[in-house]
């Protein structure tokens, strides 16, 4: 579904991506890690178009679809969520989801002249889909509350719910578990995985809390300045004592 050929980012003197390949198959949930400044997120603005490389390329679907801008790639089903959630703190979490999707008929002004009676069809479909997708997240109770009051698991529950709404093929999480109880960190294992078995997500998912990588990833990518240090199951990777060596800085000998 995603390949990822070569990629490179410097900052001015400093490379903070330097020649990362991989590839995502299609309905995997892969897990990003590595440990600070390995340049995970600098990938993934990479990968979601929010940033250029300098060089490299990245394929999806076998499309090369390097440099093309993330709204270009949200359109082809290619959605990032961020690592602090990016809710309009004063809308409710329900007009939260019903801003979503792209190109409704309401959105022209134009159009809503020749067709309203289309745009009020368009907008109760939507307005039913956020329904269902708070449903499914178990949020109704907030539906009408303002997503600025919502807790930090609530709104990160909510930003996947953004991707609902949208025709998400792959989506890039970063740091769910960030910030999340454990009640509701949960919960979003649990809504993240029927979302990749039940609806087809594929994920790739940034975390640094090992528990949700050994629950929910396979592959596992382990990343070490700016480069792939060794990628496969959760057990594989977490004894690799390179991995061991890059976490602790320093060598580790193997058990
Ligand atoms: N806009 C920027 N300008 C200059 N340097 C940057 C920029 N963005 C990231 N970097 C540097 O690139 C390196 C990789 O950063 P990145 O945020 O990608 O790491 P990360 O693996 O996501 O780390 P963490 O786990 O701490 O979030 C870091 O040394 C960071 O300081």
């Amino acid at each position: 579904m995603l390949e990822l050929d070569q990629l490179v980012r410097d900052f001015g003197g400093f490379r903070a991506v330097n020649g990362c390949s991989f590839s995502v198959a299609e309905g995997s949930i892969t897990g990003l890690i590595g440990p600070n400044g390995a340049g995970k997120t600098t990938l993934f603005n990479l990968i979601a178009g929010a940033l250029r490389p300098t060089s490299g390329h990245i394929r999806f679907f076998g499309e090369d679809v390097t440099g093309l801008s993330s709204d270009a790639l949200f359109h082809k089903g290619l959605v990032r969520t961020f690592q602090i959630p990016h809710e309009f703190h004063r809308l409710t979490a329900l007009e939260n989801l019903m801003m979503v999707p792209p190109k409704q008929p309401g959105e022209n002004l134009f159009s809503n002249w020749l067709s309203w009676g289309k745009v009020r069809n368009s907008e109760a479909g939507v307005e039913r889909k956020a329904y269902e997708t708070l449903e499914f997240l178990d949020l109704t109770h907030v539906a009408h509350e303002r997503a600025g009051n919502l807790s930090g698991g609530q709104k990160k529950l909510l930003e996947l719910g953004r991707t609902m709404m949208t025709d998400a093929r792959l989506v890039l999480l970063d740091e769910p578990a960030a910030g999340v109880n454990r009640t509701l960190l949960r919960k979003l294992e649990a809504k993240i995985k029927i979302l990749n078995k039940e609806r087809g997500y594929t994920f790739i998912l940034i975390e640094h809390d090992m528990e949700m990588i050994e629950k929910l990833c396979t592959p596992v990518v382990c990343m070490a300045e700016g480069k792939v240090l060794i990628e496969g199951d959760f057990q594989s990777v977490r004894s690799d004592p390179r991995v061991l060596e890059a976490y602790l800085g320093e060598t580790v000998e193997p058990a």
